[in-house]
């Protein structure tokens, strides 16, 4: 996951990069504890957050003692004392917060983040930060940054590899989709920010 950017963690990049700047907040993440396989806090400091000196009060992890709603709640609460202090902005144009960059990925049934089709969560429109506790792919409870926050990103990343990923990859860019209900992939529209997809051979072998 998110294969290109672990090129960060090598030289030339490494040093290239004012990694005092940066803030780091998962999109996505499943309820379990932060050592837990399924982690996604883990696969990233695995992989990419213990190579590199980001100041760890700056890397924003969830509350893995707490419910999903508890930690939802709590995410949310984060965001937006960042937001207070100035750390975070909002966007203009939709009042939610406007990240600069956003990394995400996309599974086999088209689902971003923990937004997954034809759920209910879709359409939220209120929430920064939703719990969902149904999620078909296990495990079942997660939290996750709702459509409103994604689409008020400045940038987004789609980094999508597999050609398990063929299918919905032509359905959001092949232009043709007759289908009446999006996938989530097909909600991914920043409102005043630009979406930059990188595809491996087999996630764009259907285009
Ligand atoms: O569960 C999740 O799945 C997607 C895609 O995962 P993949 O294993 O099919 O690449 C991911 O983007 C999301 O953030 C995650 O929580």
């Amino acid at each position: 996951k998110g294969e290109p950017f672990l090129k960060l963690v090598e030289p030339p990049y490494v040093d290239s990069v004012d990694w005092a700047k940066w803030h780091v907040f998962w999109l996505d993440e499943r309820v379990v504890p932060k050592d837990h396989a399924d982690s996604n806090y883990k696969l990233a400091y695995d992989n990419f957050l213990s190579k590199v000196p980001v100041p760890p009060g700056q890397v924003y992890a969830i509350n893995d003692a707490l419910s999903a709603e508890g930690a939802a709640d709590d995410y949310e609460a984060c965001l937006k004392r960042l937001v207070d202090a100035k750390v975070l902005d909002l966007s203009a144009a939709t009042g939610f917060p406007r990240f600069d960059l956003l990394l995400v990925g996309m599974g086999p049934d088209g689902h971003v983040a923990s937004l997954f089709p034809g759920h209910p969560l879709l359409n939220e429109s209120q929430r920064w930060v939703a719990f969902i506790k149904d999620s078909p792919k296990p495990p079942p409870e997660r939290i996750t940054f709702t459509f409103p926050v994604i689409n008020s990103a400045s940038n987004i990343a789609m980094v999508i590899t597999g050609s398990s990923k063929a299918e919905p990859v032509r359905r959001a860019l092949g232009g043709d989709d007759k289908s009446t209900d999006l996938l989530p992939v097909q909600m991914v529209a920043p409102k005043e920010g630009e979406t930059t997809w990188f595809l491996d051979k087999g996630a764009f072998s259907s285009l």
